[in-house]
């Protein structure tokens, strides 16, 4: 059976080392039974109608010329590529054909479409040859075999048989693309783009799932990235969409490719063969995605007004010109928008139906859905004005708007129309792990804040996840109703399930918010970033993870150009990690951080007077909400000693969590066992902490957990520990749950830089990550 129909252009062929690139995508991404349609390599048609052209001028000299530029070419292609006797069959095929279309040029018997076939020829035979000697059972299929035409039209049903007959289940089938047989056998083409045609037509025939157009850009862009540097590049856009960009003109997807999935429910992705990893975009049926907002420029257009145009006349001139064409009624009017340079044929065709109204305009179209159309047409005209761009012709229709006018749009008014039309429209995804203290308090306010943030971007929160549990709504979930929805709605799920769904997200960007305190949920988020997530962590884990692995995943996040904040992560609300970035990003060298970086532990030796027992302080800081799920996290110095070494890893020090010494603040017997075994064996803690306070108090000191990093030139040293200090100390009258930061630096030397306030809380952490928000949607490329 075919699960997937690839297809791969001529400038994913344009080399050896491309077509080594190829096959490593095929033996990636095939199994035994798929198909790989390919088109000429590199120029070799243009080559080959260069070739067609010098035989009609009966340019002799230039035949020759040609024929061994192309004979050059193809020896370049086979050389590396292949060896021993299919090298030599390769070479022996070659010039046969040659001789052959040598033989018919001095017979005067060449025909065009048989001669530009030959590209496609020799790229299947290579490819097929090459996949072979790599180990893969594979076979070259001449797609005149597969496919005919009767007068023009496809014959169905005996393609779908000849197909049935050709394609083999026990091999990969690599296809020629854009040519066809008549009904004689002679060679017809597909037209432009008859590649991409030929593997959508394949596709249908053989009931393949999936069909994939590898091709030089990385998907579906909301207008020419080549002009517009922050052009949006879609996960999704409907086949309706696409259809319509393609009749407007645009150049990643043809109306005619579309054609053959038009019934069913064949899945087209268009991917990046120079970029594999890079996400595609996949074109899915009516009602699989939202309208998306596009901007295609349109060039040497001539408007033409026609007398009663059929749209199955529109297919028929679209073929005699090889071109999408797009028509439209206004006012009761017929209106064909067509390459300038083939008007003189259409207007031949039409036999005095059509009248030019507008000759070489330039312009644009920009597509979207009904509801925001007219607002946008709007937009767009009152920036022409501004550019003193006047247009010659305007038209308003359900789901775009057409603008033309006598100046071609340069790159920087596109990109100041694409600032004011297209990324206003974008949406985030929000999606919130953990709904515990500081969970439920973010989103008692993320209603208020998302009507805030919606002036810089539209943000929807799509899911809400407990360790088991969750609610998923990818319209977006209705804040003022959520506890009522989790509680009727809120179904269990598995890693495979959430990572489907958020695979399956239609959003430009999304954001996973961790405030789980998990570890296992920490160690999703290399998944997170291959679904394109951006990331907020008040979690510390993956902060705190490995350095191979916390190394690997900031690579991932770079190379994806997404973000990840994690500011409460240390310090809670406290700005403690901006300071850092922006000492950094001035120039200062930091050379010590030292200070009380828990909340619990700062709120515990403030309050700690020996009148009530130690344990009794833990259990009141549990229930304020400081502490982490298990207190003994903050009491064994652990979640101190992670802050630290979040902090160490942003000035760039390559540290492990074991690098940072720790003396805790509870009795080692303490550590083990479940959270029951602890509140067993309070009374250990109580005099552990009792004999150190007294130790303290003899010495007219008290006691402070306090932490250290030093950095010199030539050490690094780290450590938290327990420290005493004398009564008029700035440490003794730290207030009870505040954290300290002083910051020694180049610029900061004598007088340190310090960050005082609350370091743990419900309210100033939620506050935080909402900063840690707001942040991201102001940076959002
Ligand atoms: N409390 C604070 O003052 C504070 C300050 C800064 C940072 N933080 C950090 O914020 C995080 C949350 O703290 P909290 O006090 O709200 O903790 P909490 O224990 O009250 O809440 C944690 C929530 O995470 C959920 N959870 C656990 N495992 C999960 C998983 N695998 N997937 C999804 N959800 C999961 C739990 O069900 C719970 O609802 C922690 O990482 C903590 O270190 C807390
Ligand atoms: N348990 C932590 C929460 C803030 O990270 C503290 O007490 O500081």
């Amino acid at each position: 059976m075919v699960n997937i129909v690839h297809k791969f252009g001529g400038s994913s062929l344009s080399s050896a080392e491309r077509y080594q690139a190829v096959a490593k995508i095929i033996l990636a991404n095939s199994q035994l039974g798929d198909c790989v349609v390919v088109s000429a390599a590199g120029k070799t048609t243009d080559n080959l109608v260069k070739l067609w052209q010098s035989y009609q001028q009966q340019d002799s000299q230039a035949v020759s010329d040609i024929l061994l530029l192309i004979d050059n070419h193809q020896q370049a292609l086979i050389t590396p590529l292949l060896q021993g006797e299919s090298r030599e069959l390769a070479f022996a095929n070659l010039q046969a054909d040659l001789a052959i279309i040598t033989d018919k040029i001095q017979q005067q018997q060449l025909s065009e479409a048989w001669l530009l076939a030959h590209g496609e020829l020799w790229s299947a035979r290579l490819l097929a040859s090459y996949l072979v000697q790599l180990g893969l059972t594979a076979q070259a299929l001449d797609a005149r075999q597969l496919f005919t035409l009767h007068e023009g039209q496809l014959l169905q049903q005996k393609n779908q048989q000849q197909c049935g007959a050709y394609i083999a289940t026990h091999c990969i089938n690599v296809v020629t693309g854009f040519i066809a047989a008549d009904s004689q056998g002679n060679t017809v083409t597909l037209g432009r783009n008859g590649s991409d045609y030929s593997a959508t037509l394949l596709a249908d025939y053989c009931y393949a799932k999936q069909v994939v157009i590898w091709t030089d850009t990385q998907g579906v862009f909301s207008t020419d990235p080549r002009k517009v540097k922050n052009a949006i590049k879609y996960a999704k856009v409907c086949r309706e969409q696409a259809n319509l960009l393609a009749r407007l003109g645009n150049p990643v997807l043809h109306a005619k490719t579309l054609s053959p999935l038009k019934n069913t429910d064949i899945k087209l992705v268009v991917r990046s063969s120079f970029d594999c990893d890079a996400a595609p975009t996949e074109i899915v049926k009516e009602g699989y995605s939202k309208a998306k907002r596009f901007i295609t420029t349109l060039d040497n257009i001539d408007l033409l007004r026609v007398d009663k145009l059929s749209s199955g006349e529109v297919g028929e001139l679209s073929q005699l010109i090889q071109h999408s064409l797009h028509h439209f009624t206004k006012a009761g009017d017929t209106y064909l928008l067509v390459p300038a340079q083939t008007t003189h044929q259409i207007v031949t065709h039409l036999a005095g139906r059509a009248n030019i109204i507008e000759s070489n305009l330039s312009g644009c179209a920009v597509v979207a859905a009904t509801a925001d159309i007219v607002h946008l047409g709007e937009q767009a005209l009152e920036l022409f004005d501004k550019q003193s761009i006047t247009p010659r012709f305007v038209h308003l229709d359900t789901n775009y708007v057409l603008l033309l006018h006598e100046q071609a749009i340069d790159s920087d008014v596109l990109t100041l129309l694409h600032d004011k039309l297209i990324n206003k429209g974008q949406e985030l995804a929000v999606i919130v792990a953990g709904l515990g203290n500081v969970g439920k308090v973010f989103l008692s306010q993320l209603e208020q804040q998302l009507q805030r943030l919606s002036e810089h971007y539209n943000c929807k929160l799509v899911a809400l996840l407990r360790a088991k549990k969750m609610l998923f709504s990818a319209s977006g979930i209705n804040l003022s109703e959520w506890q009522s929805q989790w509680q009727n709605e809120a179904l269990d799920y598995d890693q495979a399930e959430l990572l489907g769904r958020l695979s399956e997200l239609d959003y430009e960007h999304k954001v996973v918010i961790d405030i789980t305190a998990s570890e296992h949920f920490s160690r999703l988020y290399p998944h997170f970033v291959d679904l394109n997530c951006h990331l907020i962590s008040a979690n510390k884990y993956a902060g705190t993870a490995d350095y191979d692995w916390y190394q690997a995943l900031r690579e991932n996040l770079a190379e994806r150009n997404l973000l990840w904040r994690y500011n409460t992560s240390v310090g809670a609300g406290l700005p403690i990690n901006f300071a850092l970035a922006d000492l950094q990003n001035s120039g200062d060298r930091i050379s010590r951080i030292e200070g009380v970086f828990s909340g619990t532990l700062s709120w515990l030796c403030s309050c700690y007077d020996g009148r009530s027992a130690f344990s009794e302080l833990v259990f009141k800081a549990q229930e304020m909400g400081y502490t982490e799920p298990d207190p003994r996290e903050d009491l064994s110095g652990r979640d101190m000693q992670r802050k630290l070494l979040i902090l160490a890893r942003d000035l760039g020090l390559h540290l492990e969590l074991d690098d940072i010494a720790l003396t805790p603040l509870m009795p080692e017997q303490l550590a083990a066992g479940s959270w029951q075994d602890f509140i067993d064996n309070k009374h250990l803690l109580d005099e552990f902490i009792a004999a150190k306070a007294a130790l303290a108090e003899q010495q007219n000191q008290l006691l402070r957990y306090t932490g250290a990093l030093s950095i010199n030139a030539d050490s690094v040293t780290a450590q938290v520990g327990l420290v005493t200090v004398d009564k008029d100390h700035a440490l003794a009258s730290l207030k009870p749950g505040d954290n300290i930061f002083v910051i020694n630096s180049q610029w900061y030397n004598e007088n340190a830089l310090v960050i005082q306030g609350p370091g743990a809380g419900a309210d100033v952490t939620a506050a935080g990550v909402h900063s840690d928000l707001y942040w991201l949607v102001n940076n959002l490329k």
